[in-house]
């Protein structure tokens, strides 16, 4: 599990630790951890490291100065390094130095008419461009001259604590930006690597050790990790039976349209052993493609279940109402979705079926979550911890950086790094997921982070083929050097999302058995 804080809580822990070692040497400890991370990226994508050609793109601050620190560092393993100044009269001063003093050159970016000719040729010849452009004092898009500046790379960029142009409270980008390939980032993840098109144009995300960690607060919010969902997953034990291990009641679908029905049923079956029940109009469909599972035609003829997973294909008509106020009144833990969403949000009579010291899971998509809330989520962190306060209940908020908040403040993002799992009747799936691991008793929030990480990496491994990888790198953190992230994929379906989910399983269960080896 890794915390993200907020810029302006890093900044708290900085000046903290500033008092108990000398500024300079925290930034040579960042500037390492740059040096090295390019060196890696030019081993792999430029074959080797001596003789190789870096440039630094720098900005006016301590970012750039990091920059050249690190291009300083490069230069003693032999590479090449040009620095392209966009501010000569305010650069990091013993930045620049240290640079010139390893043998470094730098040039001014602008001439009398733009970018200059020699710039463009720097940022052209770069194996690896450094962006130092800007980093947790950033506002806005980047400016015109870096925005030119940056036009001209073709190269894999390392970023500087964060891609130039992203804002680092909220991942949002407002105008031209950079796309990092890898983010070398110091102390703690800030919430622009894991949100929003900060996530995806922060690349790999590696976490520098600068001895901040003691200084630091509460995170703001925390990221699970694969091992995380691999140790909390719940496997049978030589104990168990078939119902100590959780029984969940799935009511979804209809005779009409009994897909969602099928794929929320069988997101729970592929989840976890133990039992399923079903109850509703699909029943016959059901048992026909999961005989496994228990099927009845209504809710009140269910046996007893520890959890339910009720919402996708009932409707929202009165049919899909009763069924959801039944549900509510067992006062069982419930993940509530789709159709499930949209009655409780335009009917605040069914709020008092329920049973409000049991959790409850609401899992919207922006849509739905404008239903409840009024509008549609702006700072997606913000908006849900809100929410889910509002209501007492875990607000799921799907996206392509989900985000879990608990009705306690308590915040889960996951970054899923691909858009795979955007395909019809998967939110069906990750609720049956998530309403059995609801069952099987793993603490709601976990429950949620495990669930969506896992169904996230299941819809990878059915795109891509890549589970043959068997526990590839995290997206943010780890020490792998990713390959799957390049792997091409094809477009699925949930059902092949679906068939997916123990592959995944077994490698965020490999990943917790590699942790603890
Ligand atoms: N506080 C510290 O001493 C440490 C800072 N570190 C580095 O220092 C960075 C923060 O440095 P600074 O606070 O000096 O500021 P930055 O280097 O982030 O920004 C410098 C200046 O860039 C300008 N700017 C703002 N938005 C811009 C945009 N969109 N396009 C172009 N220019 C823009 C502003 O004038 C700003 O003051 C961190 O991101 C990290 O890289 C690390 O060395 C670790 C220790
Ligand atoms: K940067």
């Amino acid at each position: 599990m890794r915390g993200v804080w907020t810029p302006d809580r890093i900044r708290a822990a900085e000046e903290r630790l500033f008092e108990a070692v000398a500024e300079p040497v925290v930034m040579r400890r960042a500037a390492n951890g740059v040096a090295l991370h390019v060196r890696r990226l030019l081993g792999e994508r430029a074959g080797g490291v001596a003789g190789r050609h870096v440039t630094l793109l720098v900005g006016a601050g301590n970012n750039g100065g990091d920059a050249l620190w690190a291009g300083a560092l490069l230069r003693g393993r032999g590479v090449g390094v040009t620095a392209v100044l966009l501010a000569p009269d305010r650069t990091h001063g013993e930045g620049l130095r240290a640079l010139r003093a390893a043998g470094g050159r730098a040039l001014a970016a602008e001439g009398s008419s733009g970018l200059t000719s020699e710039a463009v040729g720097a940022l052209r010849r770069g194996d690896v461009v450094v962006d130092g452009v800007v980093g947790l004092s950033a506002r806005g898009g980047l400016r015109p001259l870096a925005a030119e500046a940056v036009g001209h790379v073709g190269a894999p960029v390392v970023a500087v604590d964060l891609p130039s142009g992203v804002d680092p409270a909220t991942g949002l980008v407002e105008g031209p930006a950079v796309s990092a390939e890898v983010t070398v980032t110091f102390g703690g993840l800030k919430p622009c690597h894991v949100l929003e098109e900060g996530a995806a144009r922060s690349g790999r995300v590696r976490l520098v050790d600068i001895g901040l960690i003691p200084y630091l607060d509460e995170p703001d919010f925390t990221v699970l990790d694969p091992e995380d969902a691999g140790a909390a997953w719940p496997v049978p034990s030589p104990e168990d039976d078939k119902y100590s291990q959780g029984v969940l009641g799935v009511a979804a679908g209809s005779a009409s349209f009994p897909g969602a029905a099928m794929l929320t049923a069988g997101g729970a079956v592929r989840t976890a052993s133990g039992m399923v029940r079903y109850a509703g109009p699909a029943a016959d469909a059901v048992r026909e493609s999961w005989p496994e599972i228990v099927a009845t035609g209504s809710v009140g003829d269910t046996g007893r279940v520890q959890a339910w997973a009720v919402g996708p294909g009932i409707g929202t008509g009165s049919n899909g109402r009763e069924v959801l106020a039944r549900v509510l009144e067992e006062a069982r833990p419930v993940v509530a979705d789709a159709d499930a969403i949209t009655l409780l949000a335009r009917d605040a009579a069914l709020w008092d079926a329920r049973d409000p010291e049991t959790p409850l899971v609401l899992t919207p998509h922006d849509g739905e979550f404008a239903r409840l809330a009024g509008e549609r989520p702006e700072d997606r962190v913000a908006a849900a911890r809100e929410t889910a306060r509002r209501y007492g209940v875990l607000l799921l908020l799907k996206g392509n950086s989900t985000v879990v908040a608990a009705p306690d403040g308590r915040v889960l993002v996951h970054p899923s790094g691909h858009a795979w799992p955007a395909t019809a009747g998967s939110g069906d799936v990750l609720t049956g997921m998530l309403g059995k691991l609801l069952a099987a008793g793993v603490e709601p929030l976990r429950a949620c982070g495990c669930a969506v990480l896992v169904h996230a990496r299941a819809a990878e491994i059915a795109a891509t083929g890549s589970a043959e990888h068997g526990g590839r790198a995290p997206r943010v953190g780890g020490d792998e050097e990713g390959r799957a992230e390049r792997t091409v994929g094809a477009p699925i379906g949930a059902s092949a999302l679906l068939a997916a989910v123990p592959a995944a399983i077994r490698e965020v269960r490999a990943a917790a058995t590699a942790s603890v080896r």
